[in-house]
């Protein structure tokens, strides 16, 4: 499709994701003139905790997108925390309709993000713990700003990291990193991160980032949209394909584990330290 006849389709989706942004606003789209690439905005205040309903304003995003043969999707948040990962309310004392349409949105939000036929970048504009890392790694690159952190840290609130989570981690940095880093739930300073090869770029500033993504998205201008993405489905369909069939089994250890007292106990603990950490 000629850019001009795509840029077309590209604002009239961005007039339907306006008008959904104004009835939930927990997603901003704005598609860029130019280059036709979708900076992808996470604004649920204050910290982008994912819960149900920003997971589903996600998933709708990223179908309108892939319906609309997008040239690219910058994934990135309007706040200093990038996402706090997913909302640990959804996960204590739950009611289980909710928490079933939960993890299941989560599994779709992974499934569209890692498998889009588009090119994906992951702007990591402050912190990124568990979920939000998760996010970030289901991007093709990962550009982030100084002093943030980024990781999966399940088992610092004794929880565990599902497989698909370690899986997303291991092919980006290998198994032996990904080892050591779910054991201790480390999360990795951007310096680290850059080191482990868990984020591909530092940018001082978001606007930076905002032209190092264009840029990275910019660079598959002469590359076939066709060879690319199946050269990334070549790459990626193995991990899908496990995580697709594997996702009902997923659920149900996912019910089964957040009903345990000891894993409430910890949930409950977790979220009284960060609420005497905003106190203090
Ligand atoms: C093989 C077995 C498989 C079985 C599977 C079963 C279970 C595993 C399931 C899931 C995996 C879990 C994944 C997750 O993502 S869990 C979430 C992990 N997230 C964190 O640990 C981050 C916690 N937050 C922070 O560290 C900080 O908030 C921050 C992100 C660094 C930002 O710091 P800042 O100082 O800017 O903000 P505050 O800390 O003051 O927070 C403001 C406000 O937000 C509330 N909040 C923060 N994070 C969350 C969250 N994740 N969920 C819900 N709420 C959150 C915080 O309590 C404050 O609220 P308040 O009401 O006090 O204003």
């Amino acid at each position: 499709m000629a850019l001009s006849q795509h840029l077309s389709k590209s604002r009239q989706f961005l007039a339907i994701a306006r008008n959904y942004s104004a009835a939930a606003s927990l997603v901003n789209v704005e598609v860029n003139d130019k280059s036709g690439v979708a900076v992808v905005t996470l604004q649920r205040p204050p910290v982008n905790s994912l819960n149900l309903e920003l997971l589903t304003e996600i998933k709708q995003t990223l179908t309108g997108l892939e319906k609309n043969k997008s040239r690219g999707a910058i994934i990135t948040s309007a706040f200093k925390t990038f996402s706090a990962g997913l909302d640990i309310l959804e996960m204590y004392k739950p009611n289980p309709d909710r928490a079933k349409e939960f993890w299941t949105t989560l599994q779709d939000v992974w499934i569209s993000l890692y498998s889009a036929q588009f090119p994906t970048v992951a702007l990591i504009n402050g912190p990124a713990p568990a979920g939000g890392c998760l996010l970030s790694l289901c991007c093709e690159y990962r550009i982030m700003v100084p002093k943030a952190v980024i990781g999966l840290n399940e088992t610092q609130l004794g929880i565990v990291a599902p497989s698909w989570f370690a899986a997303s981690m291991e092919n980006v940095i290998g198994k032996r990193q990904t080892e050591l880093a779910l054991t201790t739930g480390k999360l990795f300073t951007t310096d680290e991160a850059l080191k482990v090869g868990l984020i591909d770029e530092v940018v001082q500033t978001k606007e930076e980032g905002l032209e190092k993504a264009q840029g990275f998205i910019g660079s598959f201008a002469r590359i076939s949209p066709f060879a690319r993405s199946l050269s990334k489905q070549t790459v990626r369909g193995g991990t899908i394909r496990s995580m697709v069939k594997g996702r009902e089994a997923d659920l149900q250890l996912f019910l089964a584990t957040i009903q345990q007292d000891q894993v409430q106990k910890g949930l409950g603990l977790y979220i009284e330290a960060l609420k005497k950490k905003q106190a203090a």
